[in-house]
């Protein structure tokens, strides 16, 4: 199977390259086309636009930072939207809101392709071993025809209705996790503060009914201020501040999500943005300057 591929940053590259170890044949691009080095030297190809890579293969994947990404990738000259036509299929996996994925549904539309938005759940390290978690929503025909492709990148697929549905339950998700970070961050501190071993805490949670992936794996590294980026804090706040949005358009009050955007963009003034999510931990403990 040929798939084109857009967007090699932290998660499309870690994707591309499961689709390639896998035997499928890929077709490249990315903003800053030398990220597409790597990649040939695993075997693929590289388009010189979204246009060429959309020409050149029948499914085409985007794993874009944010909804002005997603857009000039389909729209902007030289765009996806400028090859898609009648059977071929355009799969965005960015964490996107559910209008910008309207919009690319309905422009893909109108020109006779298929679209499907699949974001993913699930970091750089799922990423790397095809253990994603897939929240696919559009044409049902395009989700069935991806299986082999998510099959390689995910644990597991679901297929949640019409367009927007995907884009939704994504930032629901991240809406939690940015919260619960705030939280984690809150108690890190607070123990540190009030006397206590900040490792003593980590064993306590891994114990208990709150014992999580996310505490386990980021919370060694957090005591020791390290924050290497797995999912960059600048897209953790974009999807709080998305996830706002779904909740003011449903009048859905959401104070906890709203005090942990403020410290998400409090961390993103400290310079912080390019660092993993976690460093959310330097904001909460008051720092002033970049970690
Ligand atoms: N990292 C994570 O743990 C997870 C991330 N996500 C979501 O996946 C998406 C990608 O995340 P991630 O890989 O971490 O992000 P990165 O910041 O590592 O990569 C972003 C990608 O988007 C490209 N890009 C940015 N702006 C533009 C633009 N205007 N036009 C074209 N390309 C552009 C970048 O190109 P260039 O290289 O030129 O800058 C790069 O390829 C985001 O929506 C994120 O929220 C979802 C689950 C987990
Ligand atoms: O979007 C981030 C993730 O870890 O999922």
């Amino acid at each position: 199977m040929e798939v084109g591929f857009l967007g090699l940053g932290i998660m499309g590259k870690a994707m591309a390259l499961n689709l390639l170890r896998h035997g499928f044949k890929v077709t490249v691009w990315n903003r800053t086309l030398s990220k597409c080095e790597e990649l040939v030297e695993h075997g693929a190809s590289i388009g010189e636009t979204p246009a060429a890579v959309v020409k050149k293969c029948k499914y085409t994947i985007a794993m874009l930072s944010d909804p002005s990404a997603a857009l000039s990738v389909v729209f902007s000259k030289d765009g996806v939207l400028e090859q898609i036509c009648e059977g071929k299929g355009y799969i965005d996996m960015s964490t996107v809101d559910a209008d910008t994925s309207s919009k690319i549904y309905e422009a893909i539309e109108k020109k006779g392709g298929y679209f499907l938005e699949a974001p993913v759940s699930g970091s750089k390290k799922p990423a790397e071993d095809g253990q994603l978690v897939i929240l696919a929503a559009g044409e049902k025909a395009l989700y069935e025809a991806a299986i082999p492709a998510f099959d390689v990148m995910g644990k597991k697929s679901f297929f949640l209705g019409k367009v927007g549905n995907g884009a939704k339950m994504k930032l629901v998700v991240n809406m939690i996790m940015g919260s619960m970070m705030n939280a984690f961050s809150e108690g890190l501190v607070l123990a540190d503060r009030s006397g206590l071993s900040q490792q003593t805490l980590l064993d306590v949670l891994d114990l208990g009914g709150i014992a999580n992936p996310m505490f386990r794996q980021k919370g060694p590294a957090m005591i020791q201020n390290s924050y290497a980026p797995a999912f960059p804090l600048k897209h953790q706040q974009k999807d709080m501040r998305l996830a706002l949005a779904l909740g003011d358009e449903n009048a859905v009050s959401m104070p906890v999500a709203a005090a942990a955007n403020e410290a998400f963009k409090k961390a993103r003034s400290l310079e912080l943005g390019d660092l993993d999510f976690s460093a959310v931990y330097e904001a909460v403990k008051g720092s002033k300057s970049p970690a």
